[in-house]
């Protein structure tokens, strides 16, 4: 296999059909539908042969009859392509809905570990675009793949019919035109579709930071430079793209060649035949016809083969990030901890993928109930790795963490999570009303629930002042709220959560001094029954913690 594809194409067909096994039953009847299709296009054809030699009294056929088989094969034509676009539409995009789902569900246990150094706008790419592009296996190839077995053949049957000769001139050709053709075309194209399917998830990467970040670029004048970075890579897709056409215009015209040489090679065998003494007019006629009509369907084939050179770069992308596995593995028979009573780091050793020095090196805390422990250090010291390593988003290199004396491996997630609370520099806001923003860690939550989370996090009085109140829409990612006011309904959807544990990682940083103040306060009077673990550079947030320790060397050092 090529170094630069993980995949081969016939595991990735393997898995696309694998993947297709839910709606086998319409795919199948798509296909039939399809054949039927292509057979009545040759039958259309031959019968269309049949009538001219009829009306010429060349055979003694009723000329009314192939006419009526004419329009017979025309009705079933256009009934087979209706049904095969509507019954392989309605699989494919079952499938790709199927698919979504799939790669949220691998996504989850991904993020954030494999993800970060992901480009997200590549990520979205995956999930949208190239699904999308994928549909064309499902709708467009199994019924054509089929199609261009049998329309040969009938027609090869056909030929040893009127003569073994006209068989063996066709042969040849099918054999180039179904077979090497589509073959050559896939290996020799494979790059530069994955090439352009790379190339646009680079760009719409581009165009998701451009737009997150546009705030910065109009602040710092970066607009133009901006600018022309997107350009560059819109001509570099525009350079693949062009490659694609290139390609796809080389394969779809070659065989045009071939199959003008059979029907030359046809007419050499029916003058040979003429010449030696066995005449082949009706022959000559039909197979004409019906080979005319075999080859519009087998070389739509190529077609169909160069447009899937961009499905398999899609669904090599989607089965790269499929097959990424998690950093962290899941317990095969999860434990539950019950509520949390201490939390331990014993000689805790950690490093990120392709550090030389560690983060984290033996390094031990405990933390007992009602602790309020707040983690101070310089800026780049490994404070947050900390929290992350208790939220199992990395897995220590060494050491073990333990919660209630249970390794932290060996916890069901699910029970971490409820009772592990994060609140960090910055809250991210859904689209949504203000009580559903509050209530993502408790969907079911009464809308009394809501309000006394409000209440304990301080924001209740400023929801009151608001016309929608509660239903408030909250906007493109809570751009309607300050920094101070999106900390809040963070602290809101902690206090709706009620864990035993709350873990905050520069929750102010974003505020100014008195902002900090008015937050510090409603913090230490909603989380007063809680354990805490806080960090922050700013000694001013860790004003109300119990204990500090400061982190050096990756080790802690009490305060
Ligand atoms: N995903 C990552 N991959 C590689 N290195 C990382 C990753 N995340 C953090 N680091 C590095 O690990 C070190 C510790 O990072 P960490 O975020 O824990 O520091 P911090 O003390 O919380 O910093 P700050 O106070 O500035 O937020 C830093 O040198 C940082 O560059």
């Amino acid at each position: 296999m090529n170094k630069r594809f993980s995949y081969t194409i016939p595991q990735m067909t393997r898995r696309l059909l694998r993947i297709a096994a839910p709606v086998k039953g319409l795919l199948i009847i798509s296909t039939l539908a399809s054949i039927l299709g292509n057979l009545a296009q040759i039958g259309l054809m031959s019968s269309g042969a049949l009538l001219l030699l009829a009306s010429q009294k060349l055979i003694p056929a009723n000329p009314a009859l192939c006419a009526a088989a004419m329009a017979g094969c025309a009705v079933v034509i256009v009934a087979g392509r209706y049904t095969e676009g509507v019954i392989s539409h309605a699989g494919a995009y079952r499938l790709l809905a199927d698919m979504r789902i799939q790669l949220y569900r691998t996504l989850r246990p991904l993020a954030p570990a494999c993800l970060i150094d992901r480009e997200k706008g590549d990520i979205l790419s995956i999930a949208v675009s190239d699904i999308e592009t994928i549909e064309f296996f499902f709708a467009h190839t199994i019924g054509p793949l089929f199609t261009v077995i049998l329309l040969p053949c009938v027609t090869l049957l056909l030929a040893l019919h009127f003569h073994p000769l006209f068989a063996a001139v066709l042969l040849p050709v099918y054999l180039v035109v179904s077979l090497l053709f589509p073959l050559i075309a896939v290996r020799s194209g494979r790059k530069v579709g994955m090439e352009y399917r790379q190339r646009l998830g680079a760009l719409k990467s581009m165009v998701l930071e451009s737009v997150y970040g546009l705030r910065d670029i109009q602040i710092f004048g970066w607009g133009p430079r901006r600018l022309e970075q997107i350009l560059r890579q819109n001509q570099q897709i525009n350079r693949s793209a062009h490659g694609l056409t290139l390609h796809r215009q080389t394969v779809s015209s070659a065989p045009t060649f071939f199959i003008y040489l059979a029907r030359i090679l046809i007419l050499a065998v029916a003058s040979h035949l003429a010449a030696t003494g066995s005449d082949q007019v009706a022959g000559t006629v039909i197979l004409s016809f019906a080979a005319t009509a075999s080859f519009s369907s087998t070389q739509s084939l190529t077609m169909v083969v160069s447009n899937l050179l961009e499905t398999y770069a899609a669904a090599e992308r989607l089965f790269q990030l499929e097959d990424t596995p998690p950093a962290v593995s899941h317990p095969v028979s999860p434990k539950s901890c019950g509520p949390i009573r201490q939390v331990e780091f014993d000689r805790v050793n950690f490093s990120y993928a392709g550090q030389s020095k560690p983060v984290l090196d033996h390094f031990s805390l405990l933390l007992n109930p009602g602790d309020k422990l707040g983690i101070m250090g310089e800026s780049g010291i490994g404070k947050s790795t900390v929290l992350r390593l208790l939220l199992r988003f990395w897995e220590p290199d060494s050491g073990q963490i333990r919660i209630n004396g249970i390794p932290l491996e060996e916890i069901d997630p699910q029970e971490l999570r409820r009772r592990i609370a994060v609140l960090e520099q910055d809250t991210f806001l859904f689209q949504g009303t203000i009580a559903e923003n509050i209530a993502i860690g408790k969907p079911d939550a009464t809308l009394t629930e809501i309000q006394t989370a409000a209440r304990r996090a301080g924001l209740h009085d400023f929801i009151s002042t608001l016309p929608e109140g509660y239903d408030t829409p909250m906007g493109e990612m809570g751009s309607r709220l300050s920094g101070g006011e999106r900390q809040r309904v963070g602290i809101a959807r902690t206090m709706l959560l009620d864990p035993d544990l709350i873990v905050m990682d520069e929750p102010t940083s974003s505020l100014d001094i008195l902002r900090e103040k008015e937050l510090l306060y409603t913090l230490q009077k909603a989380c007063s029954d809680k354990m805490l673990l806080l960090v922050s550079h700013r000694p001013s947030t860790l004003t109300g913690c119990t204990r500090l320790i400061r982190l050096e060397h990756g080790k802690a050092v009490p305060v």
